[in-house]
């Protein structure tokens, strides 16, 4: 089973008596290789030996974009596992942050983009993510699980099921 990170960095957008409605703004990456490949995702990858999953979300949101986050500033906001076939294949730790340094830039890896939390690219973007993102990006947690069926890789196997439970604890 792999371990894997997704953050979130969400920025701007009070809402006020002049301006209602959530304005802020959710930094995406298209990724530019590896699984999800020409997809919209949060930064984020696989644990390495040793690292907590806090410190992977750091390093990956580093490695990929560009910005400076303080590890105890992530906000932990889910715990998804991704079942292919029946096995677990990865159990991903979800994370949101206000707070940040740093712009982001395009790496070899990905290429940043800001979206309005309405225009977020579900369309192009993993086909469970729809069902657990909007939620994770108005300040919910959530535990779920997601099914695949069809052989590797991930990102070619369908999507068949899924089962969600929303406001749970989930630490660290
Ligand atoms: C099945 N439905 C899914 N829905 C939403 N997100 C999914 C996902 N399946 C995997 N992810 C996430 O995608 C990232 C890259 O996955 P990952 O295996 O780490 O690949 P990647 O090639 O980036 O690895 P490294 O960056 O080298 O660690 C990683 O954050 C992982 O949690």
């Amino acid at each position: 089973m792999l371990e894997a990170t997704l953050c979130f960095p969400l920025r701007g957008g009070e809402t006020t008596a002049d301006e209602p409605g959530d304005r802020r703004e959710v930094l995406l990456i298209e990724k530019r290789r590896g699984l999800g490949e020409g997809w919209y995702n949060g930064p984020g990858g696989k644990l390495e030996d040793g690292e907590t999953p806090r410190e992977c979300a750091v390093r990956e949101t580093r490695e990929e974009v560009g910005l400076q986050i303080d590890p105890d500033d992530l906000e932990k906001a889910g715990e998804l596992t991704f079942l292919l076939d029946g096995a677990v294949h990865t159990f991903c730790h979800v994370y949101r942050t206000a707070a940040f340094a740093g712009e982001p830039i395009a790496t070899e890896e990905a290429r940043p983009e800001w979206f309005a939390l309405e225009d977020v690219p579900y369309d192009r973007m993993w086909e469970d993510d729809r069902l657990w993102l909007p939620g994770v990006l108005c300040g919910r947690t959530v535990r779920g699980e997601f099914e695949f069926s069809g052989g590797k890789p991930l990102d070619e196997a369908a999507f068949v099921d899924h089962d969600l439970e929303w406001d749970v604890a989930v630490h660290d």
